[in-house]
């Protein structure tokens, strides 16, 4: 989404791309239900919207500026007209629906937003009304959308950490004079998930009209990628490297859901070294048996990749 085209124009013999806007916008918005029940989000809004207001920076006329004050402010408006719980991504269509059809001057808008993991919270196994607690992963969206009703909407999920005790090997790999890893088939396998999917979607009249489904896409793409990634609770699933499981958690999604095109997954190797000490005088102070570990993260591994339908890219 960083490489999309800007604003861009010929300007006294030169060339200019310019996009203005307004970052993390943060808001929280709260829905009660008659019976008492509440719903909260809470949501960091950035707006940048491609406008025709060259004479802004070449003749010092602001005639054409949206104000980025002006951006802030509608976060909040459209929050408050918001009567319903609506999706982070349905609140970021709405915001770049609503920049590109009520101002002449803005051809496209991008509308990005991070969801902060409030949670219900659980008092002695019952749901609480009105308590929320902060959970570990973030919810994101990007979108994209132009005048004509052209779309394009990414999702994704940041800081999904996770751990697997075993079932995890690493082989084979090539060996030089500066190899001196071991090969395993016993390692601990930890990873902090980033994750964007791309949806099909690429016009604002075929934007699936039900109520939360992004919501319930995020849950089940999440649900997927953890399944993937762990494999069966009593027999797991062996990994020969983060590369082949991130290939495989990548697979599963686009495999299940025929509305995400392609997927973006970022799943550093955060290594937990074996730990071995040996003195002079006792050269088995700690001996490694699988138990004992220095978790570290830095140096880490890091490792990424992009799978997507042949008919698409993110
Ligand atoms: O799963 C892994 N992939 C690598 O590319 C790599 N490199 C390394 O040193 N350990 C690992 N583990």
């Amino acid at each position: 989404m960083g490489s999309l085209p800007m604003a861009d124009k010929e300007l006294d013999g030169f060339h200019i791309e310019q996009r203005h806007g307004k970052d993390r916008v943060r808001v929280a918005r709260v829905w009660r239900t008659k019976e008492g029940r509440h719903f909260i989000v809470e949501w960091s809004v950035s707006i940048s919207l491609f406008s025709d207001c060259l004479a802004s920076y070449v003749r010092d006329d602001n005639s054409d500026i949206v104000a980025t004050d002006t951006m802030k402010n509608t976060v909040y408006a459209k929050a408050k007209e918001c009567s319903e719980q609506l999706s982070v991504e349905d609140f970021a269509i709405l915001l770049a629906k609503h920049f590109t059809s009520f101002y002449s001057q803005v051809s496209g808008a991008i509308v990005k937003i991070v969801e902060k993991p409030w949670e219900r919270a659980y008092i002695d196994g019952q749901p609480h009304e009105h308590g929320f607690k902060l959970g570990s992963e973030k919810h994101t969206t990007e979108v994209f959308v132009k005048k004509s009703g052209i779309v394009k909407l990414v999702s994704g999920i940041e800081g999904l950490s996770v751990l697997k005790t075993t079932m995890s090997g690493f082989e084979g790999f090539i060996r030089d004079k500066y190899t001196a890893l071991p090969e395993t088939r016993e390692r601990i396998l930890a990873t902090e998930i980033t994750a964007s999917w791309k949806y099909t979607y690429e016009n604002l009249s075929n934007i699936p009209q039900k109520p939360l489904y992004f919501s319930q896409r995020y849950l089940d793409v999440k649900n997927i990628l953890l399944g993937t990634f762990f494999g069966p609770p009593k027999e797991g699933v062996y990994s020969a490297s983060v590369q082949a499981t991130l290939y495989q958690m990548e697979k599963a999604v686009l495999n299940k859901f025929p509305d995400i095109s392609a997927m973006q997954l970022k799943m550093p190797n955060l290594h937990f070294l074996p730990v071995n000490i040996s003195g002079k005088e006792n050269p088995a102070i700690v001996k490694f048996n699988d138990d004992v570990y220095l978790p570290t993260s830095e140096p880490h591994g890091s490792i990424e990749a992009s799978l997507s339908h042949f008919w698409s890219r993110m």
